[in-house]
Formats: C-alpha cells, structure tokens, sequence
C-alpha cells in the first residue's frame, strides 16, 4: 500500500506558523464574514446546535475538520447556547507518519482530540479492489456514529463545506442523472437518536484554504493508503468543470447551491418519494391543485 492518489491537492502554507492566539483570533476578525458569519448562519438557519446537545466534532486532520473544531470551541467561548462538545478522530490505518501530523496538529491547536483504531483500510484494501471509496465511506460513518454514541454525543458534525455540496449535486447530476444534494442535517439510519450536521455547508473553501496556509499549518492532505492511484476521481473531475464554468460566470458555484434550495415543483418531469415510489407530473395532470409552468422562452 502506499500513500496519497493523484488529485491530491498539497496546501503549502504560505509563511511561519503563527501562534495559537493568532490563528484562533483571526476567526472573528480577518475571517469574520467568509468564514464565522456563515458557520453562525447555518447554525441557525438549519437548526444545527440546539439546546443540552452534545456533539462530536469528527476530525480527519485535514484542512476543513481542523478549522470545525477550531469554530466549535469559538462558539462554546460566545455561550449562546448551553451544549457539550467532544473531538473525535478515527484512525483506519494510517501511515505513522500522518498520524504523527495529525496528533502534532491536533496538539498545537489545543484540540482534545480523542483518537481510535478502526483497522478500516486493511479490511476495505482486501474486500473492495476495484471501488474503495464508497465502501470505505460507509464503514467509516458506521464507526464514527458507534463512537460518538458511546461517548453520549447526540450529533455528528462533519467538515463538508460549500463546495463539497455543489459537487455533489453537479456529480449526481452528470453522473448520476438524478437531483440530489447533501443535506445540512440528517438522521442517521441505523443509530437512534443520533444526527449528522454539516455547519460549513456556507462557508466556500478557498476560504478554508486561506485560513490555514495564512496560519502556517501543514493540514494532513491526502491519507488514504488503500484507493491511491487505484481509480479516477469524479470528484476531482466535476470540481475542475465547475472552476473551468466559473472562469465564464464568476456566479456559477452560487447558482448551482441556489437551484438545490430552490426547486420548482410545477416544472419537474418525474421524482421519487421518500418511499423510493416513482411519481410522474402526468399523473396529477387534471389536478386542479397543481398548476404546471412552462418555463421556456419560445
Ligand atoms: N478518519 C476520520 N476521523 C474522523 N472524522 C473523519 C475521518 N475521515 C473523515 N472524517 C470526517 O468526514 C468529513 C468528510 O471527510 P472527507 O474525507 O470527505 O474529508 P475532506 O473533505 O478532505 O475534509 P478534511 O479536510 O477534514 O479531511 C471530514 O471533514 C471529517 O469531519
């Protein structure tokens, strides 16, 4: 096995690591509006910390579940809302040397992580060979919401971000055709009582990226040693179209979030319920109640 694949993007800081104080303080001021504000409006657009919550901020050690603990304990310092946070890291079988960087980061930061084994990788590397990485997803969820229960957490919080979301819906749409996007928050399938939340899911990442190459820290970028070189990244693939569209209209990325919150029901050929049931528009025709728009300019 070896590390990191190809598409594996490497965020070289951009000077000498700052200091704690620093790099914590820039959240509420240099990174006030791209990065605090909209942590702050998901939180209470979706509903996302609520009241005797106790989450368990999930950490990778790269870029995106660095800055969420960061913005978790920023908030438990404002008091708004009375929850508890713990940080949980799981490790499936990484290099020892990105699980020194991760510990190292994690200590800087003052991060309590709390860190586990899972041997993931070992058992995906023999029972997945060609398609790794959504086996791998699903297990490593599995984990993280058994661990976080364990420790009384009620919610998962994930560091999926903005751009995460328009790939999404871009990938499911070119590959997958169907609309279907991520979700701010979700209940998790097999785990009662337990949540996902995205508090990023506003926050662009080019503004992620800034944050940590100003702060100085060398995130863990790429640590999977099992689906390394093994298969072509989509996700690489769609991010490259959406900048290659964006170089045309500097709007596209807010557009393709926009049409995810905004879509109209009166100009859809087909959908499937919660059921999986097929609905066809044809089907409500002669309803009365529903009114079918044409939207094209002819
Ligand atoms: N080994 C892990 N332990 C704990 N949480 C994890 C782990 N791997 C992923 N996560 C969580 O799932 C999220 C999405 O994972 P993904 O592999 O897509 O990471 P990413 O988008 O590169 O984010 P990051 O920069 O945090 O690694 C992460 O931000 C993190 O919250």
């Amino acid at each position: 096995m070896s590390i990191a694949g190809e598409g594996c993007e490497i965020l070289v800081p951009f000077s000498e690591r700052k200091t704690l104080q620093e790099i914590e303080r820039s959240l509420t001021t240099t990174y006030k509006k791209n990065v605090w504000g909209k942590f702050i409006k998901a939180i209470n657009d979706y509903n996302l910390v609520e009241e005797g919550d106790k989450v368990a901020v999930a950490i990778s050690g790269g870029k995106d579940s660095l800055i969420l603990a960061k913005l978790f304990q920023e908030l438990k310092k404002h008091k708004k809302v009375d929850f508890e946070v713990e940080f949980i890291a799981m490790d499936p079988g990484y290099h020892k040397e990105i699980r020194k960087l991760l510990e190292e980061n994690c200590k800087f930061l003052e991060i309590p992580v709390k860190i586990y084994e899972s041997g993931i990788f070992n058992v995906i590397d023999k029972i997945a060979q060609d398609y790794p990485c959504y086996m791998c997803a699903r297990m490593r969820r599995g984990s993280l919401y058994e661990y976080a229960q364990s420790l009384g957490c009620n919610k998962l919080a994930l560091g999926h971000h903005f751009n995460d979301v328009i790939e999404t819906v871009m990938l499911n749409v070119i590959y997958g055709g169907t609309f279907k996007s991520m979700l701010p928050k979700l209940k998790a399938q097999n785990f009662e009582n337990m949540e996902i939340i995205r508090p990023m899911y506003l926050i662009e990442e080019d503004n992620i990226k800034n944050w940590i190459q100003s702060a100085g820290i060398w995130p863990l970028n790429c640590a999977c040693m099992v689906a390394a070189k093994k298969i072509g990244n989509k996700r690489y693939e769609i991010r490259e179209l959406i900048k290659n569209l964006k170089a045309q209209n500097k709007d596209v990325d807010k557009c393709i979030f926009r049409s995810q919150e905004n879509i109209q029901m009166d100009s859809v050929v087909g959908w499937r319920d919660k059921k999986g049931e097929k609905h066809s528009y044809l089907d409500y025709y002669d309803d009365d109640a529903m009114m079918f728009d044409d939207p094209s300019d002819f």
